[in-house]
């Protein structure tokens, strides 16, 4: 199956799941990822606003609000990477060209992605070695392609959030790909060997 086929699929698939369905793997996923040691650690941590069927990060951007780290979300650039900007509760958000809320900040209030400590991915497709399919864009892979040269262990720490079915045999790494430190779903934590 080529990547587009299988981005079709999975898509499909993510979209049909219930609410009460969603909510119950975020509760799972929230759970799993309060008790990581990156998670514990981490002050700076970037998360997303959930479409499309994406596992939905929003009560555990609340727990972590509580626990007073500093949550950001994406914001596109005109060169195909991504900033992070501050998100806190009443941040004022605006759709961006993709219809998803992004925060709407002043340009010193933009952080390059090297700020931060920890950041949950949104994913379409992952295998356990910490490949990840994306949306295509090549978004979070530009924005954390200097993590390839880093010394591990290097930060951001990159944590994919899924639905356990989103997980395939094997995923084509092409040289741009940036693994995952790991990835959470409602059933496992899966940890690439080698990763940090
Ligand atoms: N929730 C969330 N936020 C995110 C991402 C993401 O995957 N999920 N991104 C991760 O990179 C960036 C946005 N990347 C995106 C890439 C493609 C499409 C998309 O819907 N594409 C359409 C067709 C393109 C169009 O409308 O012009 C599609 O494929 O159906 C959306 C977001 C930043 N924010
Ligand atoms: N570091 C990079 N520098 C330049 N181009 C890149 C880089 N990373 C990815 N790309 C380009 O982005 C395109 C999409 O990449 P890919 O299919 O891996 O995206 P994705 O990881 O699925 O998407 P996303 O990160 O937006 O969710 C590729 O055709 C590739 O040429």
């Amino acid at each position: 199956m080529s990547p587009d086929e299988l981005r079709r699929e999975l898509r499909g698939r993510r979209r049909t799941l219930a609410c009460t369905e969603q909510a119950a793997v975020a509760a799972a996923i929230t759970e799993r990822v309060v008790q990581l040691a990156t998670f514990a650690a981490a002050t700076h941590v970037a998360a997303y606003l959930a479409f499309d069927g994406e596992v939905d990060p929003s009560p555990l951007v609340a727990h972590a609000w509580r626990l007073g780290k500093r949550l950001y979300l994406p914001l596109l650039r005109d060169d195909g990477g991504l900033d992070f900007a501050p998100y806190a509760p009443d941040t004022p958000l605006a759709p961006n060209r993709f219809g998803i809320d992004e925060p709407v900040v002043d340009a010193e209030a933009r952080l390059p992605a090297t700020a931060l400590d920890l950041v949950f991915a949104p994913l379409v497709g992952f295998d356990v070695a910490g490949g990840r399919l994306g949306m295509g864009g090549g978004f979070y892979d530009r924005s954390f392609a200097f993590l390839l040269d880093a010394e591990p262990p290097a930060t951001p720490h990159l944590i994919g959030l899924a639905h356990d079915f989103q997980r395939v045999e094997r995923l084509p790494r092409q040289p741009w790909d940036v693994p995952l430190t790991a990835i959470v779903t409602e059933h496992a934590v899966y940890v690439p060997p080698g990763a940090a």
